[in-house]
């Protein structure tokens, strides 16, 4: 992963800083190419103008050896000393100038007049026996067609001896050029063989001066006639057709060969060429050298000479001047690559502990979310008006509704009616408590259910310490309230007839009796006993009695008001507390209690019934009864008068 990103950032760096920097290397490469450019224009102009002065000379020497006198006069009377002094004419020019293989003077049918060969630094006459024939030669045919004062150029070739190239190599040129005697009548063709090695020597010594030492010197159809690989030259003459510079690099010779002068960029380096014509003096320092003065070239020499010098300046020799390739320069490069290679791994390893971390507290909000969302417990948040701005899935489940629907919404909209009243006084509690809890609340379902919550909360105050939000908790106490009910119930009831037990009694009449005493309104006891409840136990058996004793109690019970207080006292003995009652209605209530048992047909379990009667002490309240106890104790000894006097009946209690 990490290397991912730093191979990613590292990627990225680099093509930025590439970016930056590259035209700002590109220019000055640029500039490091113009220098050597700029260097090499030298050797250049060097070579072409050695070339160019070089031809100028000979063209010179022949135009004064066209226009000399033994020429002239030989070619004007052909007398047998002319003939003498033009042979020993044409060997000092031979032997002096050294240029000239051989000077020829041929008769206007091609046949030779006089020659002379260059031997051994020496122009040697040729007899005139050994004179010969050159009518169908091409610098004898070339040199008739020209005008009077043309110069006809050869392609600069290998000399040929027997047929064969002469060896060592001859580079020649060949200048013919017609001859007109003293009348001006045409009288023959003057021909030289000019020996170019001399001059392709220069060439080759002024391009070993160069940087790289390479150069070429390249004829009109891409052969080398100068090379540094000297193996390559003469490939047309030496029948090696492969061997042209046009074969090595096509492309680059379509451009060369196209234009004057230029630089090419290949992906191997530059070339420079510069077109040689060694001919065309206009513009050069021969300048003044003219036309009308001097013989013209046709066409075809023009063709013959069209040369190009082409430098090659190899990629490796620029990047060799780069600073870049220098020690100093690459330490930079690799120091920036260092840095670069620094810097990614550093973001790749942060970014990566930022999303490391990211990640963990995204897993860590999900538990958290999925902590609070289904934790065992209701979870809300209520703003200062106790509406939601909050709730937790489980509290949603237990009350039915969407978080949509709850969401905005007041929170007693969802208690019971006591519950609201008792939640508003939590709710203002805890604006200034700041902390609540255990509040029991009963919630209204969506279904019309209930269910009994703990509630705690904590208030949350904004910046300028006001009270904004409740953070509250609510625990599902359903259970335990309705099992704490049953207990009270249990507590409270008595088993057998279902209603109140002695202890149950006590509470509430206790209650009762402090409120008739305080506001001193009327208040009786009544306790009643079932006569000889012992006869229908032995009579109909202990289940019969059971029986009795319900039956009894769910008949009294229905015959008394709410506000009544009624409850077995223990074994056949019930008691009944009435408040807000006088002593006649009392003596009433008493009465027609008897009578209602009295008149009872009890089923028992047998199938059989039973009648039974009760007997009824009756005390009222007086402001002497402090204690409870006082009163029972009086309805306790009217009935044991009630017993006394034959039971049955109702007595009232009389100090
Ligand atoms: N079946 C049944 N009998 C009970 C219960 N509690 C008390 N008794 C019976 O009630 C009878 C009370 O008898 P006594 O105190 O002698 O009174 P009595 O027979 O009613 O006679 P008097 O009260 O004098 O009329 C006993 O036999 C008890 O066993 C009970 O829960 N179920």
């Amino acid at each position: 992963m990490i290397l991912t990103r730093f191979i990613l950032l590292f990627s990225l760096l680099s093509a930025l800083v590439l970016a930056v920097t590259y035209p700002i290397y590109a220019q000055y490469y640029q500039g490091l190419q113009d220098r050597i450019l700029a260097n090499e224009e030298t050797s250049v102009v060097a070579a072409s103008q050695m070339i160019q002065k070089e031809m100028y000379e000979q063209v010179h020497l022949i135009a004064m050896i066209a226009d000399a006198a033994p020429v002239l006069d030989y070619v004007t009377h052909g007398r047998a000393e002319q003939r003498v002094a033009l042979e020993t004419f044409f060997s000092n020019v031979s032997t002096n100038f050294h240029r000239f293989d051989q000077i020829r003077l041929l008769d206007n049918s091609g046949y030779e007049l006089v020659r002379v060969n260059l031997n051994d630094s020496k122009g040697n006459i040729v007899p005139q026996s050994e004179l010969q024939n050159k009518s169908q030669r091409y610098y004898f045919t070339e040199a008739k067609e020209l005008a009077d004062n043309q110069l006809f150029v050869s392609r600069l070739d290998l000399n040929m001896e027997n047929g064969q190239i002469e060896l060592p190599h001859k580079p020649m040129l060949r200048f013919s050029t017609p001859i007109l005697d003293r009348n001006g009548e045409r009288a023959g063709v003057l021909v030289l063989n000019y020996l170019a090695e001399g001059m392709l020597k220069s060439f080759r010594r002024q391009m070993s001066r160069r940087v790289d030492q390479q150069g070429m010197l390249i004829d009109a159809k891409g052969y080398w006639l100068s090379n540094h690989e000297r193996s390559n030259e003469w490939g047309a003459d030496l029948g090696r057709a492969e061997h042209t510079f046009a074969r090595m690099y096509p492309e680059v010779w379509s451009e060369i060969s196209a234009a004057d002068s230029g630089i090419i960029a290949t992906d191997k380096g530059l070339f420079r060429f510069q077109s040689i014509k060694p001919f065309n003096f206009s513009g050069s320092q021969h300048a003044h050298f003219k036309a009308d003065h001097y013989p013209l070239f046709a066409s075809q020499s023009v063709a013959n000479t069209d040369w190009k010098l082409v430098i090659f300046i190899p990629n490796e020799l620029i990047q060799s001047r780069s600073f870049l390739y220098q020690p100093l320069g690459q330490a930079l490069v690799a120091l920036v690559l260092c840095l670069l290679a620094g810097a990614s791994l550093a973001m790749a390893i942060i970014t990566n502990q930022k999303q490391a971390r990211s990640r963990e507290q995204k897993e860590l909000n999900e538990v958290l979310s999925d902590l609070y969302d289904n934790a065992p417990c209701g979870y809300h948040s209520l703003d200062a008006n106790a509406h939601f701005i909050r709730i937790n899935q489980t509290e949603l489940d237990w009350l039915g509704y969407t978080r949509e629907e709850v969401l905005g919404q007041p929170f007693i909209a969802f208690l019971t009616p006591n519950s609201q009243v008792r939640f508003q006084e939590f709710f203002d509690a805890l604006k200034t408590e700041k902390q609540i809890e255990n509040v029991v609340l009963e919630m209204q379902c969506k279904d019309g259910a209930t269910f009994y919550v703990s509630s705690s909360a904590t208030a949350q105050n904004d910046q300028s310490g006001d009270f904004a939000v409740a953070r509250t908790s609510v625990f599902d106490i359903t259970d335990r309230i309705l099992l704490e009910k049953k207990l009270e119930t249990l507590a409270n009831i008595d088993a057998l007839t279902n209603i109140s037990n002695r202890r149950h009694f006590y509470e509430g009449a206790t209650l009762e009796l402090k409120r008739a005493l305080r506001y001193q309104h009327p208040l009786a006891i009544l306790m009643f006993d079932i006569d000889h409840f012992k006869r229908v136990n032995d009579t109909y058996g202990h289940d019969g009695g059971d029986a009795v004793l319900k039956q009894l109690a769910s008949t009294v019970h229905s015959s008394l008001r709410d506000l009544d207080v009624f409850a077995r006292f223990g074994g056949e003995e019930f008691i009944v507390l009435l408040p807000e009652i006088s002593p006649e209605q009392v003596a009433l209530v008493a009465e027609r209690l008897r009578q209602k048992v009295a008149e009872l047909q009890i089923n028992l379990p047998s199938g059989e019934t039973a009648s039974i009667t009760i007997s009824i002490g009756v005390a009222m309240l007086t402001p002497d009864d402090k204690l409870l106890e006082h009163l029972i104790k009086k309805a306790d000894l009217a009935l044991y008068q009630a017993k006394e006097q034959g039971r049955n009946r109702v007595v009232e209690y009389n100090a």
